[in-house]
């Protein structure tokens, strides 16, 4: 049932919700982590939320929730002695674990509070993910704690809402910089999905948009959002192509510098989406040479989840609107420098105005 939910809750009605998001706004947006963390995670939903269903975006509780949040990815962004000598991992030199653990707890009292709201609520105003779990929660004998759903929900919102937003934040802003892929894929949108107006992107569709998906692979590779994947440790000693890893090495897996190695990819600094129309490369952990979700047992579990939503998300905003880029700046002036916090973000957000299409 909760899969389900979550599967559903990856439908998204975002034409409804840019437009909301416009009549808040105006037609200015920022295409960053705040409109788009936002929309993945607590808005893309038909009709529901994940768990902020019943709160305005510019509720006190969203407010709150987005403080603590944009903490969090502030902290995880700071460099860390302790990433390079793990042997000073307890002492925590910089006090970066303490502040983290103060954000965690915040979120978790945050989460709490929803919980508590929901269960006394006596009429239900929606059915979202927080309702699936609430009610798998209260049945006879049910495994599932408070604390599983408060720590579920930690572990969604931290590794979901950083990563799939800023993949769409690249996407759009390589296919501003190249005028003509970005032609391309709405021509590929209109010619799939027609031109009508009540029209919502379906994930039927993502299969039937091929440039689409090229787009979003090429998106991985040259902005793959956690560049060295998580570190993981060797747990005997092994020979990997001639290099011997020692038992309990620390081992980080460069995926940044894998997408721009040109051993591997021709023009590997070109956005070429059309490279992937040339073969099945894909992102889900069989291609070594592209694995912005890791691969094997440790793959991350957000995969389909993620993939629906950056599909969807992405040709909704460019099958619904035009798109230029704002304060009168032309392609050349989009700055695409990268910032390290838990993800790989762009350094200066940016700024779109849309022009219904
Ligand atoms: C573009 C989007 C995303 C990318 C690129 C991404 C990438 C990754 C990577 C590289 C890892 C570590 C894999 C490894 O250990 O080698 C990971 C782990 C994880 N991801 Fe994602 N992720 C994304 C979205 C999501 C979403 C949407 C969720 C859940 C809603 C999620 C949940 C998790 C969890 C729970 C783990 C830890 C798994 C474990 O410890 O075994 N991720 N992700």
């Amino acid at each position: 049932m909760i899969k389900s939910s979550l599967i559903e809750q990856s439908r998204i009605q975002l034409k409804h919700l840019i437009t909301t998001y416009f009549q808040w706004y105006g037609c200015h947006l920022q295409i960053n982590g705040g409109f788009l963390g936002e929309l993945v995670l607590t808005k893309c939903s038909r009709p529901n939320n994940l768990i902020l269903h019943d709160h305005h975006n510019n509720s006190k509780k969203s407010q709150e929730f987005k403080e603590i949040f944009l903490g969090i990815m502030k902290e995880a962004g700071r460099p860390n002695v302790v990433d390079f000598f793990p042997m000073l991992r307890k002492l925590d030199p910089q006090g970066a674990r303490a502040r983290m653990n103060n954000y965690f707890g915040k979120l978790i009292d945050f989460f709490d509070g929803l919980v508590e709201e929901r269960l006394e609520r006596e009429t239900k105003l929606s059915t979202d993910v927080l309702d699936s779990l609430l009610e798998f929660m209260m049945e006879d004998n049910s495994q599932v704690t408070r604390p599983h759903l408060l720590h579920l929900f930690l572990d969604l919102f931290v590794a979901g809402t950083d990563t799939t937003s800023s993949t769409i934040e690249w996407a759009m802003s390589e296919l501003l910089r190249n005028p003509e892929k970005l032609e391309q894929v709405r021509k590929e949108l209109q010619q799939v999905i027609g031109k009508d107006e009540q029209e919502q992107i379906e994930e039927s569709y993502i299969t039937k948009l091929p440039y689409l998906r090229a787009v979003v692979k090429e998106t991985f590779r040259l902005h793959p959002p956690i560049p060295l994947l998580v570190p993981h440790k060797s747990e005997d000693n092994v020979e990997i192509c001639g290099f011997m890893v020692p038992k309990d090495a620390q081992v980080l897996v460069n995926v940044w510098a894998m997408g721009r190695d040109s051993n591997i990819w021709r023009n590997p600094d070109e956005f070429l989406p059309e490279r992937f129309l040339e073969n099945d490369v894909d992102f889900k952990g069989q291609d070594f040479e592209l694995i912005p979700f890791g691969a094997g047992r440790r793959i991350c579990p957000g995969l389909p989840l993620a993939s629906r939503t950056i599909h969807i998300v992405l040709a909704s905003l460019l099958y619904n609107y035009d798109w230029k880029l704002a304060n009168g700046k032309k392609k050349e002036d989009i700055d695409m420098s990268e910032t390290y916090g838990i993800t790989l973000h762009k350094t200066h957000p940016l700024h779109v105005i849309s022009i219904q299409a």
